[in-house]
């Protein structure tokens, strides 16, 4: 479970980032993070994946602090989360297979399960057959589909991703959007930034809508 409890970030200089975000986030849940430029999206999201810490206030995840966490905590959150980017930030000189493998070989995974490993998830994300291409051989949909196959391979329980369809247009938006719901179909919980209304509104999913960092909505459709 993911709690954020009077969480303010303040960046050098006095910017806000966050201003007492209060809410949480249940094991499996999926969750959409909206607002306009600024509102503090990214900032949340780096908070959960320890890029930043919050400048006062609890983000807890599974009740630990994450303020708190020590190196080989930090390092044990780390590798049980996933992380998505709007630029897929993928190594271009190495073929989709080597991409996919690089967290799990420096998690220390054997060979043989890698080779396993790897051709499942890109197997998931509809990418088998492209696992001796380069990244810029693909569109940028199946780009981004190979990212979520990075982030999924080392079997991540929380996977969360900061505008992971930016750069993608509306029908590649929405098949991206639609694997994050499978894989929370599947039991992972998934938390997306993005600031396209229209498309998040489709999902059916929770959404929390900052403004200015604070919280000014939290919408189930399930609920209502
Ligand atoms: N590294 C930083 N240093 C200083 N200020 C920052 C930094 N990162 C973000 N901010 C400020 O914090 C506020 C929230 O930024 P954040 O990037 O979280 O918003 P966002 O909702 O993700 O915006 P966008 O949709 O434009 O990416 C903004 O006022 C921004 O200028």
């Amino acid at each position: 479970m993911i709690e954020f409890e009077g969480v303010y970030k303040r960046y050098q200089g006095g910017l806000t980032g966050l201003a007492d975000l209060n809410f949480a986030i249940q094991r499996g849940e999926m969750v959409f993070v909206t607002g306009h430029s600024g509102a503090g999206k990214s900032t949340l999201i780096k908070l959960i994946g320890l890029l930043e810490r919050a400048s006062r206030g609890q983000v807890r995840i599974d009740g630990k602090d994450l303020n708190q966490l020590r190196r080989p905590d930090a390092q044990a959150h780390r590798r049980r989360l996933g992380m998505v980017f709007q630029d897929y930030r993928l190594l271009n000189q190495q073929p989709v297979f080597d991409n996919v493998a690089l967290p799990l070989r420096i998690a220390g995974w054997q060979p043989a399960e890698i080779d396993k490993r790897v051709r499942a998830v890109l197997d998931l994300v509809g990418l088998g057959n492209r696992t001796a291409d380069f990244p810029l051989m693909l569109s940028g949909g199946e780009q981004q589909r190979v990212g979520i196959a990075r982030a999924l391979a080392p079997r991540p329980s929380l996977i969360i991703a900061d505008e992971p369809t930016g750069n993608l247009d509306p029908k590649l938006a929405t098949d991206v959007m639609q694997l994050f719901v499978s894989l929370m179909q599947a039991g992972i919980t998934v938390v997306v930034a993005s600031h396209d209304l229209h498309l998040i509104q489709r999902m059916k999913k929770r959404v929390l809508v900052l403004d200015k960092g604070r919280l000014i909505d939290d919408f189930r459709p399930e609920a209502a």
